[in-house]
């Protein structure tokens, strides 16, 4: 599991080392940290050391002494180094230490403290590598200028040279809203980002996590309470999935209710069954018209069609609200589940028809668009844009408003509990953007919620944390199936579900 925490905790984490130890230990160990991991790309890149160029973007604060401290210790190691000194007081101690390892020292700022772009230029041109030390945790907002023109110019021109640089960001990449993962105004984009005592969720909540490139965290024994955000792994997943034992049968592995698909859209019934029989329950009761219930028993006999005693719901998917036929099923499935105290999960149709409150045992599953319409009904009227340039706060707006756990579908999934636990996960990629493959989530998740049902039923999980959790190893299953699915190209749902067994087998394999 990655843990994140935000630029607050982190402080005060800090706080007594800085104090326990002697001057600049923690920034010359964290410098330290970077400087390996910036020879650790060139070799990966298969680059030679003597012969690269590094330029230092150094900040006013402590991440740019971190820059310069990282400088120092990889002109000692050979590599040629420059610093362009975007501030008018850059850390003493640590431009000391990259003057005496003869880091080569250049004021990028005019008398005026605009930025001095042809000498910028002329630096970056010459450089293989840049190190974004720039702003840390410490930035408040979007970079104000002279930096939000420095990083202008510089994501200019790197789009301009025939061989990009390898951007190194120090903490975070600069600019970017580090609690929150929000992009307000310019960030270099990193290739690799170090980032200090612990990720933070704006390394892993886009659209700043796309900025970030791959995260190195480097521990500096910070002592850090709990988590603002976390991300499962593949052991993690493992330790939440429920694998049958000798002593199970159908009913004790769990019952999922499918409310799924309609004359308008029998296939969603396919899928979602699909994506609940082979992520793994004891059995599928599928409520629905005779043609998707005649088109599931095609493909999956061992579905049973009517109503009958279920651990979980998953209602929704393929349904359209204005179809008052079936959105009474999706109605009458989720006063079930209300009443039995079951979990359930709400995808696409059955998103308009949610009450206002929900219990955080009742899972929504919505895209940008129907968070957007969501929050709108609310009276928090949002865009589908708006969801976009900040996913994070707006799924944990909604599971405020809502009393539920919502999954936010996206590239990178968020999925936030009303207690406050927030999760994301970004194990899929771009082919999962397919029709269907929201179905199939809707049913992954049902069979978790099923797995779990003892854990979660009657009142149990009342803050949302462990449904939160099953939503998110949701999220990572259906994700590496996709991936497993893909293979590099074009995926269909189905192809998305039927790999789902073997990812399942794989995670509870993992170490
Ligand atoms: N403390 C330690 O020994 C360690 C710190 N780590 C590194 O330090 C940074 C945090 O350093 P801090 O000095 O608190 O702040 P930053 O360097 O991140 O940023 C402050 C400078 O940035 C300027 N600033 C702030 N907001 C903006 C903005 N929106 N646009 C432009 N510039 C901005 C600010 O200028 P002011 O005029 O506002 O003062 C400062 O110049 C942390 O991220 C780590 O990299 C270590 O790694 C661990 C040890
Ligand atoms: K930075």
């Amino acid at each position: 599991m990655i843990r994140a925490h935000e630029a607050q905790a982190i402080r005060e984490a800090e706080a007594p080392l800085l104090a326990a130890t002697p001057t600049d230990a923690l920034m010359t160990h964290a410098a330290f940290a970077v400087a390996t991991a910036v020879l650790e790309e060139l070799d990966r890149l298969g680059a030679r050391r003597s012969g690269t160029t590094v330029l230092l973007l150094v900040g006013g604060g402590n991440n740019g002494g971190d820059a310069l401290y990282a400088g120092a210790y990889l002109a000692r190691r050979g590599l040629q180094v420059a610093a362009a000194l975007c501030t008018d007081r850059p850390h003493e101690r640590g431009l000391a230490a990259a003057r005496r390892a003869r880091v080569r020292t250049h004021d990028v700022l005019d008398a005026a403290g605009r930025p001095r772009e042809e000498l910028l230029t002329v630096l970056a041109d010459r450089a293989g590598v840049w190190l974004d030390g720039l702003t840390g945790i410490g930035a408040r907002g979007a970079l104000r200028e002279p930096l939000a023109g420095i990083v202008t110019a510089l994501a200019d021109r790197r789009a301009a040279m025939p061989d990009e640089p390898t951007v190194v960001a120090v903490d975070v990449p600069s600019g970017i809203g580090v609690d929150d993962g929000t992009v307000a105004g310019p960030v270099l984009r990193a290739d690799v980002t170090v980032t200090m005592g612990a990720a933070k969720p704006g390394l892993l909540a886009r659209p700043a996590e796309a900025l970030a490139g791959r995260l190195v965290v480097v521990d500096i024994g910070l002592g850090l309470g709990e988590a603002a955000l976390a991300r499962l792994g593949p052991a993690d997943v493992a330790d939440l999935l429920r694998p049958p034992l000798p002593t199970d049968h159908k009913y004790t592995r769990g019952v999922l209710g499918l409310v799924a698909g309609s004359t308008t859209y029998p296939g969603a019934a396919v899928l979602a069954a699909a994506g609940a029989l082979r992520t793994g329950v004891g059995m599928v009761r599928y409520l629905g018209p005779e043609g998707p219930t005649r088109l599931v028993h095609e493909r999956f006999p061992e579905v049973v069609a009517g109503s009958g005693r279920v651990q979980a719901w998953a209602a929704g998917s393929g349904v359209d609200p204005a179809d008052e036929g079936r959105a009474e099923d999706v109605r009458d499935a989720l006063r079930r589940a209300l009443a039995d105290g079951l979990p359930a999960v709400l995808d696409a149709g059955a998103l308009a028809l949610a009450p206002e409150r929900l219990p955080a045992t009742v899972v929504l599953t919505p895209h940008a668009g129907e968070l957007a319409q969501l929050l709108t009904e609310r009276g928090e009227r949002t865009s589908r844009a708006d969801v976009e340039a900040a996913p994070l706060p707006a799924a944990r707006r909604a599971a405020a408003l809502t009393g539920a756990t919502v999954l936010l579908k996206g590239a990178t999934t968020v999925v936030a509990a009303p207690g406050g636990t927030t999760l994301t996960q970004a194990d899929g990629g771009p082919w999962l953007a397919t029709a269907g493959t929201g179905d199939v989530l809707a049913g992954v998740l049902g069979a978790l919620l099923a797995q779990r049902a003892e854990d979660l039923a009657g009142g149990g999980d009342p803050d949302g944390a462990l449904t939160a959790e099953l939503a998110a190893a949701a999220a990572l299953l259906h994700g590496r199936a996709g991936t497993r699915a893909s293979a590099g190209g074009p995926v269909t749902a189905l192809t998305v579900a039927d790999a789902l067994p073997g990812v399942v087998a794989d995670v509870l394999a993992s170490p």
